[in-house]
């Protein structure tokens, strides 16, 4: 059987949901998953081979342990045998966030030559970046790592890859595919945001604003405390519904991995008169999102197999945020 094979880079709940997923959806037949078949590719079909990370208490342990290791919560929503995938010393650089800093590894971190070197005796075709928000150098280097070892590069966090002309030229000489960047949730805050500015939008709605407050107990709510790191979420988060749109982010440990948002947009109709929509949405934050990242391996790995190289900007367009 042909396989989708792929590494992680961050062992975080993003991460969990994923493996688990496999695992969930490997007879394909369970509810909820928005492409059983997608790009030629089953589920059944997608293989970890290898995992990155800097944590201490992860490095070491098969994936189908790490992703239980705290700080992850995500919820356990499927049983996952030993994969025999190990979780091996990642690149450090800007990876790690003000407060998970005590977790870091002391030994040190990785360079992009080991990890090329992991790739390759691994036989990885895809690369899915899971490092948190404002990691740019970090994943710069992973990158280069990806484009050393023949692997497609899926961004799923907000380092600016996919944007980036210099990152699309690399991937397009390799011949070698490039998704990003930052994944956008199958059912997420984003979604529905940018689908209620569409529909006000086509009404006639002149749009003048509003905001999206989020609030969430996971370590990527934690990270976003940090206003650099939030800055680079921001910039991939809301689209065309006027300047003054306010994006936040608070962390609520109680919350553990689900996520509230509230959604606002101020308009003004038909005649000038002024417009309020509001929303309130409360999801499991990692399992919203782990099915694009189960698309987007597999786009990758069939952007691969045809020799297509570069942005797969029409694939990121409907998966990632920022194209
Ligand atoms: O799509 P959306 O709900 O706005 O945003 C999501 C984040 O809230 C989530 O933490 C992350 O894991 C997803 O990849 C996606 O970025």
């Amino acid at each position: 059987m042909t396989t989708v094979n792929v590494a992680v880079i961050g062992v975080g709940n993003c991460v969990s949901s994923l493996v688990q997923g496999v695992e969930y959806y490997r007879g394909g037949d369970a509810p909820s998953l928005p492409h059983p078949v997608c790009a030629g590719y089953a589920v059944s079909q997608v293989r970890f081979t290898v995992a990155f990370d800097v944590n201490a208490a992860k490095l070491g342990r098969d994936l189908s342990e790490a992703i239980w290791t705290p700080p992850n919560n995500a919820r356990s929503f499927a049983a996952v045998p030993h994969l025999g995938v190990p979780v091996v010393d990642g690149i450090l650089a800007d990876g790690v966030g003000p407060g998970s800093a005590d977790l870091i590894d002391p030994r040190g971190s990785a360079t992009p030559e080991d990890v090329a070197a992991h790739l390759v005796a691994t036989g990885t075709h895809v690369v899915l970046n899971f490092l948190p928000s404002g990691a740019q150098q970090a994943t710069e280097l992973y990158a280069r790592a990806a484009l050393d070892a023949g692997c497609a590069f899926v961004n799923c966090m907000p380092a600016v890859l996919a944007r980036s002309p210099e990152w699309r030229r690399r991937f397009a000489e390799a011949g070698l595919p490039l998704l990003g960047d930052d994944l956008k949730s199958t059912f997420g805050a984003t979604l529905l945001h940018r689908a209620l500015v569409d529909a006000l939008t086509e009404s006639g709605v002149r749009l003048d604003g509003g905001y999206q407050l989020l609030g969430g107990g996971n370590m990527d709510f934690v990270n976003l405390q940090d206003a650099s790191r939030m800055a680079s979420k921001k910039a991939t988060k809301v689209t065309g519904a006027g300047a003054s749109t306010h994006v936040g982010a608070q962390y609520v440990p109680f919350m553990e991995d689900r996520k509230v948002a509230y959604i606002r947009l101020n308009g003004e109709g038909f005649g000038g008169s002024p417009l309020e929509v509001e929303l309130r949405m409360v999801v499991e934050d990692s399992p919203s999102a782990a099915g694009n990242a189960l698309d987007a391996v597999r786009h990758a790995k069939a952007a691969l197999d045809q020799g297509v190289g570069g942005l797969l900007e029409e694939v990121s367009g409907l998966l990632m945020k920022a194209v």
